[in-house]
């Protein structure tokens, strides 16, 4: 059944219900890479109840970013339980259930137990570093692009183009998944024996809460794993083909938002519905509002992702922006473009630990506590540096110490780079996507810093409005799944609840901040390549 055949059907019930029933609500979860939190939103689109855990990642190696999926479980189950409770509402009220997950976090599984074979491998995790430079650096790589590039001469044809400057990243599911099923003799074992399953979060914990009755993914989820071709809206067999990544153990694609299935009852007591599965920054951008083409995001979450609403057909790729499918709901299909820097939140959580502050929110009284940072420059770098740079071996730095250095300059050099390099994804955005920009909307945890939102605003010289609630990613998914079961009608319901907080006006020159910005590049580009070097 469609999510829009879900959506009559509840329109209908509902119709037909005594007035006296009780009040409906739809859940929105978002399992980030911090916080996994879930909200309950009535009809007004308003959060009536709320519960947040923090995600344990597991370090087992450096460079290794895991999370053991029995313990996001039992946070998945209870932070339901817990937001549900805390609206003072029950279970039956709940009409449906969005699902918006970190993307290119993966695991595989047993398909006859269900029994996982290793921890989820996170989209910030390194171990396939070696394998993306090989092969990327590989002679079938240069036969593709050079085949390519000669067909895109003749042809014009933009398929061509993007396939000829594609290359493999540690953040794309491909090549962490091939080191998997090249390190692990049990996966090996299970896909010869076609008992292997394959899932980004959204799949695993669809068959979780289904107990197995449901296996599937969503267009948004599995454009992002660096091995679905946009262009076909299916897994991609070119890229599946070459490093070897079996078709069997791959989920089938459906709309975004759409019956996805019920929640077995023995979980919550009642079937609820399971009716949108979605990216994180693609529910963010939906949360937004972001429905029309040129609409753009700033998410600042443990990452930055800057998303552009890019229309119906994906963009070529031209260098840093990627394509993406922003969600499919029947006939519509929207496209994004998207950038991003791998350590935002981190590089906050990091100095948190070092208990250079004991709350986030101290950050922005301390940064304006001082003039500027005194000659400090901070790369933020633990996942490596992604696009315009690209550099896996990048290291996390701080630059231009001294004695008088305080930690009050630490931080105000680490909100500083947090701004530059949403000035850096800014201009390659503005250089590769030739979409003109329309307006732009921040959310994330790290958009409640009003220094590194003046800051960006006044880098980028551009207008940035802050939501009244900065979890877009729950909202999005909540969004996406009241469309499925008709608790909003449409696109222009929500966008009428859409609640501005402040918007970011640009009050300094870019220029102001130029020096600044040329002496941190400087810094950035002396921490690349560092751990080739040790
Ligand atoms: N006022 C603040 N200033 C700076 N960082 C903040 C502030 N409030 C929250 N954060 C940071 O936001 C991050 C969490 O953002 P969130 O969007 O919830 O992450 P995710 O969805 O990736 O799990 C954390 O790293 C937290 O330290
Ligand atoms: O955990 P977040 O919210 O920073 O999002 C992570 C991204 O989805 C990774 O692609």
């Amino acid at each position: 059944m469609s999510g829009q055949q879900a959506g009559a059907e509840q329109r209908r019930e509902e119709s037909s219900a005594p007035t006296s029933s009780p009040s409906r609500f739809v859940l929105g979860l978002d399992v980030g890479s911090t916080v996994i939190r879930c909200h309950v939103y009535d009809r007004t689109a308003r959060v009536r109840g709320s519960s947040a855990q923090k995600v344990e990642n597991v370090y087992p190696q450096p460079g290794w970013v895991e999370i053991d999926p029995d313990a996001l479980w039992a946070q998945f189950v209870a932070v339901i339980k817990d937001a549900v409770k805390a609206a003072g509402v029950q279970m039956n009220q709940i009409v449906g259930l969005g699902i918006s997950t970190q993307r290119a976090t993966f695991i595989t599984w047993n398909k006859k137990t269900g029994h996982h074979f290793h921890n989820f491998i996170s989209w910030q995790d390194l171990r396939a570093a070696e394998l993306v430079k090989s092969w990327n650096n590989s002679l079938i790589m240069k036969l593709l692009h050079g085949a390519t590039k000669l067909l895109h001469f003749f042809s014009r044809n933009k398929v061509m183009l993007t396939v000829s400057r594609f290359t493999f990243t540690t953040q794309h599911v491909t090549l962490r998944l091939v080191w998997i099923l090249q390190n692990l003799p049990e996966v090996k074992k299970a896909v010869e024996e076609d008992n292997c399953c394959f899932g980004t979060i959204d799949t695993w914990l669809l068959y979780k809460l289904t107990k197995g009755s449901s296996y599937a993914t969503d267009y948004s989820n599995a454009s992002t794993t660096g091995f679905f071709d946009p262009y076909a809206m299916r897994w991609s067999k070119l890229i599946a083909t070459m490093v070897s990544i079996p078709f069997s153990i791959l989920p089938p694609v459906r709309d975004t938002s759409y019956n996805f299935g019920s929640v077995d009852e023995e979980i919550f007591g009642v079937p609820i519905p399971v009716v949108a599965l979605v990216g994180d920054q693609q529910s963010a951008m939906f949360g937004e509002c972001c429905f029309e083409t040129g609409d753009v995001k700033l998410t600042m979450g443990t990452g930055t992702f800057l998303d552009i609403n890019t229309g119906k057909t994906p963009q070529h790729v031209n260098g840093g922006f990627y394509p993406l499918i922003g969600w499919k709901i029947g006939h519509e299909l929207v496209c994004l473009a998207e950038g991003n820097a791998g350590d935002t939140g981190t590089a906050i959580v990091w100095a948190q630990k070092l208990d250079l502050f004991t709350d986030a929110a101290e950050t922005e009284k301390m940064a304006l506590s001082l003039e500027d940072s005194e000659g400090v420059y901070f790369v933020p770098s633990f996942s490596g540096l992604q696009a315009p740079l690209n550099d896996p071996c990048a290291c996390a730095s701080f630059m231009g110490l001294k004695h008088s250095t305080s930690k009050y300059h630490l931080v105000r050099a680490i909100l500083e780079s947090i701004a530059f390099r949403n000035k850096q994804l800014y201009d390659m955005l503005q250089r590769e996507i030739q979409i003109p920009v329309t307006n732009i909307r921040a959310d994330g945890g790290v958009c409640n810093n009003a220094f590194v939102m003046q800051m960006t605003s006044d880098l980028i010289n551009e207008k940035i409005d802050r939501p009244a609630h900065f979890d877009m990613s729950c909202l999005g998914a909540a969004s996406l799944a009241g469309l499925a079961v008709g608790f909003w009608a449409d696109k222009e319901e929500l966008q009428k609840l859409r609640q501005s907080e402040m918007v970011f006006k640009p009050q300094r020159k870019w220029q102001e901040y130029e020096v600044n910005m040329e002496n941190w590049v400087k810094a950035v580009k002396r921490s690349m390549n560092w751990y080739n070097k040790t």
